[in-house]
């Protein structure tokens, strides 16, 4: 069913910013501005990124192509013409000539002479650990959001949170298969989460850190290696965590490192560290499953112990396209938890009993944003 906007009501009192807005929607002064030497220029901005908002969908699906089609892979390895890589992805060369030609535009990739090479961006997709995992798996996300009236009604009855079934609690993640294949993705996509949380906080007071929900020990393993001197607990449910153990043996990092299996949900965190980590784990849940972890995060540090909360948050006041136009909406098909912004996540800081809540810089808040803690 096809909704239409209900019409705006008439406005008694225009503000001079409404007039402003009308003006601009009318479609003779649009055409005047476009002639007018001053605003050509606006016009083709606003033009040109009202044509990237209309065509996004297809731009996502060019790139959900060519990482499907692993042309980035290839082309890292060599160059190569457009027949070649249409036979390799039994396509027609007419057609792979469209999709190249698309993927030039979105800047992914240029052809020279009569070869294809990634530019700078391509290669960047090319190595970005976990971030073509990441996008071929977006058709679950898109099938979510083809209705995306109904789904932000609430009514529609998202995929998404299949393919993540942890997040339904220690239950959810008892099948090894699925698992190993959550937590590799989950693994792959936190390098950079985990390089810039690093280098967002100050690592030499901990003694001891427990990261919890701490997946298949990505971010213990990096922070490890980057810090020669805490112990290092790693607590996740009991389908996930043992399989931090070879991550941890391959980085030389076993005699450091202690691994816990259980459910936050389901009773008190182990004692001991000095410092608690929660990496990506709050977007997942509720905010009273979050108030309630707090709770046993506060129980378990010792006072003036600190917690790291890192993971990729909205904008609050001022809206991000990261955080608010992406991962607000992968939450919500996620179905349990939602994207915070750090406002609302120092308010349930607060309300949990820490002070001195700080958000560090240095982080990229498309990636992640860090915020710190002591418990009081
Ligand atoms: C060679 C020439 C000519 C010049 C060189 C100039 C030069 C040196 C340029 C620099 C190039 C460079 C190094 C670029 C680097 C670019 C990088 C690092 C780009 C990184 C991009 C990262 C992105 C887009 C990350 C996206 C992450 C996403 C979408 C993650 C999603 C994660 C989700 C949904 C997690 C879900 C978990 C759950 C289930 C909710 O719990
Ligand atoms: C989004 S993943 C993040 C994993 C890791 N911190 C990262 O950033 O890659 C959330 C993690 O929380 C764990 N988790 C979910 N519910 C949990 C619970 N009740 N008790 C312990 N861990 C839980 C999941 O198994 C998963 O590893």
């Amino acid at each position: 069913m096809t909704d239409i906007a209900a019409p705006i009501p008439a406005v008694q009192r225009m503000t001079l910013r409404q007039r402003l807005i009308r003006l601009v929607a009318d479609p003779a002064f649009q055409a005047r501005a476009a002639r007018l030497p001053l605003l050509r220029r606006i016009v083709r901005r606003e033009g040109d990124a009202m044509f990237d908002l209309v065509a996004g969908f297809c731009h996502s699906q060019v790139l959900l192509a060519l990482v499907r089609l692993h042309i980035p892979a290839q082309l890292l390895d060599a160059t190569a013409g457009t027949a070649t890589l249409a036979a390799r992805a039994a396509m027609p060369v007419d057609r792979m000539t469209v999709l190249l030609n698309a993927a030039a535009s979105l800047g992914l990739v240029k052809q020279i002479r009569d070869h294809w090479s990634l530019t700078v961006r391509g290669a960047a997709l090319a190595g970005v650990p976990g971030l073509q995992g990441m996008i071929a798996h977006h058709d679950v996300l898109y099938r979510d959001l083809s209705d995306p009236v109904a789904f932000f009604r609430g009514q529609v009855r998202t995929e998404l949170a299949d393919f993540w079934p942890y997040v339904f609690g220690a239950g959810g993640a008892t099948d090894p298969g699925v698992t190993a294949t959550y937590s590799a993705l989950m693994a792959d996509s936190q390098a950079l989460v985990a390089a810039d949380t690093i280098a967002a906080v100050d690592w030499t007071r901990s003694q001891h850190v427990m990261d919890v929900g701490g997946g298949t020990g990505a971010f213990l393993t990096a922070l490890g290696l980057a810090q020669a001197h805490p112990r290092l607990t790693l607590f996740d449910l009991p389908a996930v965590a043992p399989a931090a153990a070879d991550r941890f043996a391959a980085a030389g990092l076993t005699p450091r490192t202690t691994i816990r299996a259980g459910s936050f949900r389901d009773a008190d965190l182990p004692v001991g560290a000095d410092t608690i980590t929660l990496v990506r784990v709050f977007y997942d849940h509720a905010d009273a499953t979050v108030a309630a972890l707090l709770a046993r995060v506060h129980a378990a540090l010792p006072p003036g112990g600190r917690l790291v909360i890192s993971e990729p948050m909205t904008g609050g006041a001022a809206p991000t396209r990261a955080g608010d136009a992406y991962f607000a909406l992968y939450c919500m098909a996620m179905r349990t938890g939602r994207a915070r912004s750090a406002a609302q996540i120092g308010t349930l800081l607060g309300q949990a009993g820490f002070v001195q809540i700080f958000s560090p810089a240095g982080a990229r808040p498309a990636i992640t944003t860090v915020l710190t803690a002591t418990r009081h």
